[in-house]
């Protein structure tokens, strides 16, 4: 299909250019957002024994309505001194341990207590076991509770620590350097001469990146100089994994970023995907690290760091699933037919169906303020009406 390499199979040799780095094991307050090396197995019942769901009473069901004579306490953290007795009640509280014996929890603003006598005033439990947290009703010991090339989210570092955990194995951390090259581009806030531009690209992708597991330099900025970007590549490359490079990816005069690789001892390994926008695209290796060459126009660097930086550095970092999820939801509005690369329209969520913008221009900025999904267009796709599914990926 016109010497153009399909977005799948690009993604699938970038990402066997170099394996995931080395696990290392870390403290939970380091782990948000890592990557899990090896499955997290509980080592416990969770919970161990039954307990109190709530504040109250344990008592027998079958001693139901009452009343009951209250003999002691017990609250969370604490062992219950004896096994309940028929007729009895214990004050009870949310997490403590339920005595023996005991089978039923009654809520305390349904009760009345007087002295050592409690009686019921509101609704009877509807069956025995209410209010109690069965033994290992969360999870149980040999669990698989998480699985490895998990991310770390704030529930799954919860669950980890509450399966008796220590620390985690976690995949490592890439070292990603980030360089916008171009004549035009001036640092964000500076006065700009005629033909001069704002560098936007390097702190979108910087932006894009802080969410990731991976270690972010600030965005470094080349002249479009062969020789220059060559000599800098060199030396990033000893102390990165990956180096993402913006613009210069074309074939224009002052389009130097392959030639550079090139001059620099690296070879290439792909360029141009047969997607829209980002065509353009470039990988390959340079020493150990991983060269990824984004094409300059704003809204095809922002597509392409989705597509295949994104997934890069998940990769690198242990990712089970690096690449982007594809969801399915009705058009907002009917779709002209595909061409010959697939697109990745820039599109809003409106009422849940997809609106793609009208203008696609790929150097625009402002649509990728808007937009929160971008919809795949296949190639030689026939047109679609309003109401029919397609593909998308989510941004929002
Ligand atoms: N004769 C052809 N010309 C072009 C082709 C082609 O196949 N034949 N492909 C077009 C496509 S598609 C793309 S995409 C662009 C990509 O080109 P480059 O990667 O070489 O990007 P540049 O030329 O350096 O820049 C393109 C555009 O983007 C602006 N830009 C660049 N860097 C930044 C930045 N850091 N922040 C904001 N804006 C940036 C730059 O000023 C240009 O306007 O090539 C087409 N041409
Ligand atoms: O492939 Mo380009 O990104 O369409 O402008």
């Amino acid at each position: 299909m016109n010497g153009l390499l399909r977005v799948e199979e690009a993604q699938a040799r970038l990402l066997a250019l170099r394996s995931p780095l080395p696990p290392e094991n870390i403290a939970f307050l380091q782990s948000l957002g890592r990557y899990l090396s090896q499955d997290v197995v509980a080592q416990r019942d969770q919970p161990a024994a039954p307990l109190s769901a709530m504040d109250g009473y344990a008592i027998r069901f079958d001693d139901l309505p009452g009343p009951w004579r209250i003999g002691g306490e017990v609250a969370a953290g604490a062992v219950p001194s004896a096994p309940l007795a028929p007729g009895e009640a214990v004050r009870i509280f949310t997490g403590a341990l339920l005595p023996d014996g005991a089978d039923t929890v009654l809520i305390q603003e349904n009760t009345a207590a007087e002295g050592a006598s409690l009686a019921l005033t509101g609704d009877a439990p509807a069956a025995r076991g209410a209010n109690i947290r069965d033994r290992a009703s969360d999870f149980a010991a040999s669990d698989r509770l998480l699985a490895a090339g998990t991310r770390l989210t704030p529930g799954a570092i919860a669950t980890a620590i509450m399966g008796g955990a220590a620390q985690l194995a976690v995949g490592g951390r890439p070292r990603v350097a980030v360089m916008t090259t171009g004549d035009e581009l001036v640092q964000p806030g500076r006065a700009l001469a005629p033909g001069q531009i704002p560098d936007s690209n390097g702190p979108m992708l910087a932006a894009l990146l802080a969410g990731e597991p991976a270690e972010v330099g600030l965005p470094l900025h080349m002249r479009d100089d062969r020789a220059m970007i060559s000599s800098i590549l060199k030396d990033l490359a000893r102390r990165h994994d990956v180096i993402v490079t913006v613009g210069g990816a074309s074939v224009g005069d002052h389009d130097h970023v392959r030639g550079a690789l090139e001059d620099a001892g690296g070879h290439v390994d792909f360029w141009k995907v047969a997607m829209k926008p980002g065509k353009p695209l470039i990988a390959g290796m340079i020493g150990d690290a991983l060269l990824l060459g984004l094409p300059g126009n704003p809204s095809s660097a922002f597509v392409t760091a989705i597509l295949f930086l994104l997934p890069l550095v998940r990769h690198l970092a242990g990712a089970r699933d690096p690449l982007p999820a594809i969801r399915r939801a009705p058009l907002a509005a009917p779709l002209a037919a595909g061409g010959s690369r697939r697109d990745y329209l820039r599109a809003r969520v409106d009422d849940g169906c997809l609106a793609p913008f009208g203008e696609q221009d790929s150097g625009r900025t402002v649509p990728l303020a808007e937009a929160k999904a971008l919809l795949l267009r296949e190639t030689g796709a026939p047109a679609k009406a309003a109401g029919d599914l397609a593909d998308y990926i989510d941004i929002a």
